[in-house]
C-alpha cells in the first residue's frame, strides 16, 4: 500500500480506519497525513494525538490534506460535509479520489460541491474496524478506475470484510452494520446486568455474555448454517432456552430491532441532506 492517504476529521471513524492501516502496512505512517479542526479546549489536538501515537503526518490545514493526499477520507459528520467541500472543491483534482464514511450523504450530493467530473467512493463502515473486524460496504461513482476502487476496498479489507453494493441500499447499512455495534454492545451490557442479578461477578459477566455474542457471531458465519437452525440447536424441548425466547418474543424482540432499523434508516437519510443543520456543529 503505497498511496497518500489524507484524513479530514480525525474522531472515531478516522482513528479505528489509522490505526488499522498503521497495523497492517509497515511504514503506512509515511503515507498518511491528518488534520482536524483546531480544537477549541486548552489540550492537544486529536490529530495532534494521532501523529504522537502512530507517527503519521500532522497537516496545518484540510487544504493540505488535499495537496498531500491522493486518497482523502472524508472523516467528517455529514452536516459538516457542505462545509469542507465547499473548502477544497477548488483544489480536487482529476487525481484526487474522495472516499466518503458518512452516513446518509449521497454520491450525487457530493457531485454536485463540483463542477468537473471527480471520483467518490460512497463507504460504511463500522468501529470494529478497530480490532480488524469491520464490516464496510463500498459503492465508486463511474470515475473511480478499478485500481482506485481495489485501493480503497484493499484498505477496508485489511480491517474487516468488505461487500461492493449498489447505491440504492448504502442509506440501511448504517441500521445493519454501521450503527448496530451500538445495539450489540447495549445488549451485552444487558446480558451482564442479567448475569449480575443472578449473583454472576460483573467482571465475569462481561466476559461470559461478550464471548456467547462473538461465539455465536461465528457460528453463523462459519456453520453455513441458518440461523434459525442454530436457534433450534439451543432449545432443547421443554428446556431454559425456549423460555427466554418466548419471553423475549412476547415482549417484541424482532419487531423492536426491525423498528429501530427504520428509525435509524430514516436519521440516516435525513442527516445526509445538505439543508439540514444538526445542534453539532
Ligand atoms: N462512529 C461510527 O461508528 C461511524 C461513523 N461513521 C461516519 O464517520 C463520520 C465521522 O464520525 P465520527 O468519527 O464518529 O465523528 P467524530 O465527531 O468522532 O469525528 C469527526 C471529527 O471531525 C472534526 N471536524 C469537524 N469539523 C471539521 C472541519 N471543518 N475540518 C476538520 N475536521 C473537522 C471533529 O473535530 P472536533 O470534534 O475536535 O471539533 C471531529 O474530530 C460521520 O460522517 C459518520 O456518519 C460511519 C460509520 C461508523
Ligand atoms: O451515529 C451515526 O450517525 C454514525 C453512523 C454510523 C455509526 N455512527
Amino acid at each position: 500500500m503505497k498511496q497518500r492517504i489524507g484524513f479530514i476529521g480525525t474522531g472515531n471513524m478516522a482513528t479505528a480506519i489509522v490505526q488499522g492501516l498503521v497495523k497492517d502496512y509497515v511504514g503506512m505512517e509515511n503515507y498518511i497525513s491528518v488534520n482536524n479542526r483546531p480544537t477549541t479546549q486548552d489540550k492537544m489536538s486529536k490529530a495532534e494525538s494521532l501523529h504522537k501515537k502512530f507517527n503519521v503526518n500532522l497537516e496545518a490545514s484540510n487544504l493540505d490534506i488535499v495537496k498531500k493526499s491522493k486518497i482523502i477520507f472524508l472523516t467528517v459528520k455529514p452536516n459538516i460535509y457542505p462545509k469542507v467541500l465547499e473548502e477544497i472543491r477548488e483544489f480536487i483534482t482529476s487525481e484526487h479520489v474522495i472516499v466518503s464514511v458518512a452516513a446518509g450523504v449521497s454520491i450525487a450530493l457530493i457531485e454536485g460541491f463540483f463542477d468537473k467530473p471527480v471520483k467518490v467512493i460512497r463507504t460504511m463502515p463500522n468501529t470494529p474496524v478497530f480490532v480488524g473486524e469491520g464490516m464496510t460496504a463500498v459503492t465508486p461513482n463511474n470515475y473511480v478506475t478499478d485500481d482506485e476502487l481495489r485501493t480503497v476496498v484493499e484498505i477496508f479489507s485489511s480491517m474487516g470484510e468488505v461487500e461492493i453494493i449498489g447505491e440504492g441500499i448504502m442509506d440501511a447499512i448504517p441500521a445493519i452494520s454501521g450503527s448496530s455495534p451500538a445495539y450489540v454492545y447495549t445488549f451485552i451490557e444487558a446480558l451482564a446486568d442479567g448475569g449480575v442479578s443472578l449473583g454472576i461477578p460483573r467482571d465475569k459477566a462481561y466476559k461470559f455474555a461478550a464471548q456467547a455474542v462473538y461465539g455465536a457471531a461465528k457460528m453463523v458465519l462459519e456453520s453455513n448454517e441458518h440461523p434459525g437452525v442454530l436457534k433450534d440447536q439451543v432449545c432443547s424441548p421443554a428446556g431454559s432456552t425456549i423460555e427466554a425466547l418466548y419471553v423475549l418474543e412476547k415482549n417484541g424482540f424482532r419487531g423492536t430491532i426491525i423498528e429501530a432499523m427504520k428509525a435509524c434508516t430514516h436519521r440516516a437519510k435525513e442527516l445526509g441532506l445538505s439543508e439540514h443543520k444538526t445542534h453539532i456543529e
